[in-house]
């Protein structure tokens, strides 16, 4: 095979070729629509590799031509097939120099042609989706898993972490081509679990329709990519294709707290799942009681019928329900309750998510946060309230060419969450950066203004006092500031951590 990703999860060609494959064989039987001529020539090709980039074919290829936010794939046809693809498949058949299958779902079809082709995953995967929470429940299903004995692995937003991996991935849900070649590596590399994100994009994109899922959860819904979801309930309902690609009759695990749940639980018993609901409304795994600690917080948690006292090392509300939903998932594929519980005392945030980057001489805390999005903010805000006996300053942006309408919502919420508000810039691409602040602005009374991010970081830990608790939110791990089509190197964490050791001099 000769495919990797590129830096945006675009399949690109290696000169490497590792296998070949009927066409036939790619797509089994799960494309009806095309089995008569699966059982001509056509189904005879011996197809080196997939692509769905015409610009990365390698001869011997199949051509997925697959319907974009600009272009149609179809209209790629005769260039990839200049490159020598061996066939193409797409949503009608055109006229040209190699064989054109039509499909349905070209998406899907590139997916179960990805997983056929790899031809492995990890013994037990798991997937969760949510608006906030699926790194943090992926990194922690990994840890309950790793703690528990397994040779566990996960991957998100972050990339991808295994006994023998911490490498940066380009999107959430890795496109299926890369996704596939990656899971059947991890599976060559002795990994038998792995918990994967479904973000909302992917499972439209049908890029987790070839995984075998023996697990799902889903954290909650808030506003985001409304850019890309015409209405939220099409951003839920894109959500909700992950209970659809799950086999019938499996656990699905479902944060019981978030307003969105019933719907939740409605779709996974629809789809004939077997419900596992968590939180303090929960069943399987029910909280009874939190008590919030400076670096830990204390939770009692019921499962069926024995109760847990557990010392989870994280700050942050949202934390213990990312917990209870990684334990969830961990027990749904066989871990024993008493272990994932002791695994919860044992875990590591995920890079970026509410992370303690450290703290001044008389003890001010300084946390990055990924939060970039209203319920995000509100939650992170929220959640440093209760150990904080001083201020809470928070500094963020919001990014340009994205959803416009959560800037003045943000701005609404900084302002009555925090004590002090600056609010600098986040990755504003094309657009003109004090233009995005003055829409957040608008609605931010009281917040002040520094449009340079690192000045605005090393002004907020300046002026840190004793109790007070500072949040940088927007960038968590991300490592790029973009301003018009660049991405110049910035790291929130390394911002604050040159403020606070400045100070310290
Ligand atoms: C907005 C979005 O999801 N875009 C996806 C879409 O790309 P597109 O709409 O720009 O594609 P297009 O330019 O219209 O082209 C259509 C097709 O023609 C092909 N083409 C194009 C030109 C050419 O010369 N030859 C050719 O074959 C393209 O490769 C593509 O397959 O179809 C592509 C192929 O399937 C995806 O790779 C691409 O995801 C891009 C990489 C992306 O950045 N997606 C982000 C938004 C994303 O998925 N994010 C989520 C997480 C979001 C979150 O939770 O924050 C993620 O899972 O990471």
């Amino acid at each position: 095979m000769n495919i990797d990703a590129d830096s945006r999860g675009v399949d690109r060609l290696q000169e490497r070729k590792v296998h070949s494959m009927k066409l036939r064989d790619l797509a089994g039987d799960q494309f009806p629509e095309i089995e008569a001529q699966l059982e001509g020539p056509a189904g005879l090709l011996d197809i080196s590799g997939l692509s769905s980039d015409s610009r990365h074919v390698a001869p011997g290829n199949a051509f997925v031509a697959v319907a974009g936010t600009k272009a149609d794939g179809a209209g790629f046809i005769a260039d990839a097939a200049g490159r020598g693809a061996a066939v193409a498949i797409a949503s009608q058949a055109v006229e040209t120099s190699i064989p054109v299958l039509a499909v349905k779902e070209p998406r899907r079809f590139l997916s179960i042609a990805a997983s056929r082709f790899f031809g492995r995953q990890p013994e037990t995967m798991v997937a969760v989706t949510g608006t906030a929470g699926k790194t943090s429940v992926a990194s922690f299903t990994r840890q309950i898993w790793a703690h528990a004995g397994h040779a566990a692995a996960m991957i998100g937003t972050t990339g991808v972490v295994s006994p023998t991996r911490n490498e940066y991935g380009a999107l959430t849900t890795p496109d299926p081509v890369s996704l596939h070649k990656l899971l059947a590596e991890l599976a060559g590399e002795g990994v038998t679990h792995a918990a994967m994100e479904a973000s909302s994009h992917g499972l439209d994109q049908s890029r987790l329709d070839g995984v075998k899922l023996a697990a799902a959860a889903f954290t909650n819904l808030g506003r985001d990519h409304m850019d890309y979801h015409p209405t939220v309930e099409a951003y839920m309902a894109a959500k909700m294709r992950l209970f659809q690609l799950l086999p019938k009759g499996a656990p699905a695990v479902i944060f019981a707290d978030d307003p969105w749940s019933a719907q939740a639980i409605k779709a996974a018993a629809d789809a004939g799942h077997d419900v596992r609901t968590v939180g303090r409304k929960g069943d399987y795994l029910t909280l009874k009681r939190v008590e919030h600690f400076r670096h830990k917080q204390t939770a009692e948690i019921h499962i069926d019928g024995e109760i847990f006292e557990v010392d989870i090392p994280l700050a942050g509300d949202f934390q213990v329900a990312n917990a209870l939903v990684a334990a969830g998932l961990a027990m749904s594929t066989g871990v024993e309750p008493k272990v994932a519980m002791a695994a919860l005392e044992k875990l590591v945030g995920a890079s970026g998510r509410l992370e303690l980057v450290g703290h001044t001489k008389d003890g001010a805390l300084a946390y990055v946060d990924y939060a970039h999005k209203p319920d995000a903010l509100e939650n992170v805000l929220g959640s440093v309230r209760p150990f904080t006996t001083g201020r809470v300053v928070v500094v963020f942006g919001c990014g340009g060419d994205r959803d416009r309408g959560k800037r003045p919502i943000m701005g609404e919420i900084a302002c009555r969450l925090a004590d002090v508000v600056i609010v600098t810039d986040d990755n504003p691409r094309s657009e003109e950066p004090a233009a995005i602040r003055a829409e957040i602005m608008a609605a931010a009374s009281g917040a002040s203004e520094i449009a340079d991010r690192a000045k605005a970081i090393r002004e907020a830990v300046g002026m840190l006092r004793s109790g007070d608790t500072l949040i940088v939110a927007g960038k968590g791990h991300e490592e790029g500031q973009t301003i018009g089509s660049v991405t110049l190197p910035f790291s929130d964490h390394a911002e604050v951590r040159k403020a606070l050791e400045e100070l310290q001099s």
